[in-house]
């Protein structure tokens, strides 16, 4: 299937110098919701601004619905919806007619039936007569949302739309994207809440230093980079492992009173080598008092890889 967003060799540098983008190639499915990673500074802000006109590209290629932006601008435009990190909405003009108007911009006829169901699944139907500046900073992001949404986009992007907002917002915030799924948009988010991609995203990218690190299926990245680990409490403290308990990889902490197995790739066979291993201690006369075991978050996969490329980048 062709991909609604067909990114190639995209690079940006700043006029101060700096290369925020450093060569992207990305493919982004019809109907999927994706997630960018990347620590503070990776890039992602350029590359959301790039592909919705706000960022002016250095070199390569962003193919929208099949066609070049570069050359079909306008009307790609019309087909996407994004939610900017930063505020910059008219504080003096009303929430109604300022999500109306943004339906406007995108040359859509006035539906104010559209506005309606947009501003009632946001919890802002009773502000829609507040002028924007009356409202608290969580309601303020809701117009933001409302804004991307009234134009009904195909494929929209939410620059960390639930920094800084609370447990309701982001609740609603999610219900929100659920139902734009069930409608066939297509979402690009970036977030700082990783569970949050975990929970929601069918892929997942990690950018860092402007270069996309890793693309893949959220599942099939649990799978390759998940780990195990599992922390026997021992009754006596060890100085020395016996075999076969030596051959597993595991270590002892807490001067031998913690012994440590950390393996598996998140197929299972961390489970399975856990269990073997506790038979392997019983067998060697080795008693533990307690035991706990954790399967590796995707967040902790994506601060092993990003810390990887900053140990490649400075040997
Ligand atoms: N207008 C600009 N002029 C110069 N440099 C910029 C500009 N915008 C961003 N940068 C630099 O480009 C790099 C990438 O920034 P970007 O905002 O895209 O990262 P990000 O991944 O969105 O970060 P964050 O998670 O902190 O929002 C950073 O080094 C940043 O300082």
């Amino acid at each position: 299937m062709e991909p609604i967003l067909d990114i190639r060799g995209l690079t940006k540098t700043y006029r101060n110098g700096v290369t925020a983008l450093d060569g992207v190639d990305l493919q982004i499915r019809k109907g999927e919701i994706f997630a960018l990673l990347g620590p503070n500074g990776a890039g992602k802000t350029t590359l959301i601004g790039a592909i919705c006109g706000l960022v002016r590209p250095s070199g390569g290629t962003i193919c929208a619905f099949g066609e070049d932006l570069s050359k079909s601008w306008r009307t790609a435009r019309r087909r996407i919806g994004l939610v900017p990190q930063e505020m910059g909405l008219d504080i003096f003009d009303l929430v109604e007619r300022n999500v109306a108007y943004s339906r406007g911009m995108f040359g859509c006829a006035p539906d104010a039936g559209r506005i309606e169901e947009v501003l009632r699944s946001l919890s802002l139907w009773d502000k829609r007569k507040e002028r924007i500046k009356d409202l608290s900073g969580g309601m303020k992001r809701r117009v933001l949302i409302a804004k991307a949404l009234a134009h009904d986009p195909d494929l929209l992007f939410l620059d960390e739309p639930t920094a800084g907002v609370d447990v309701g917002l982001r609740r609603d915030m999610w219900r929100q994207i659920e139902a734009l799924r069930q409608r066939g948009t297509t979402i690009i988010l970036t977030t700082h809440y990783i569970e949050e991609a975990e929970e929601m995203a069918d892929r997942v990218g990690v950018i860092s230093n402007g270069r996309i690190l890793l693309v893949d299926d959220k599942d099939t990245i649990m799978a390759r980079l998940g780990r195990t680990e599992a922390r026997f409490t021992l009754e006596e403290p060890v100085t020395e492992l016996p075999e076969p308990v030596s051959g597993f990889p595991v270590h002892l902490e807490n001067e031998g009173l913690t012994l440590v197995y950390r393996g598996g790739d998140g197929t299972g066979r961390g489970k399975r080598e856990v269990a073997d291993l506790t038979r392997a201690l019983v067998q060697a006369g080795i008693v533990f008092e307690a035991l706990e075991t954790a399967e590796s978050s995707l967040e902790e996969i994506f601060v092993d890889l990003v810390e990887d490329e900053r140990r490649e980048d400075a040997a």
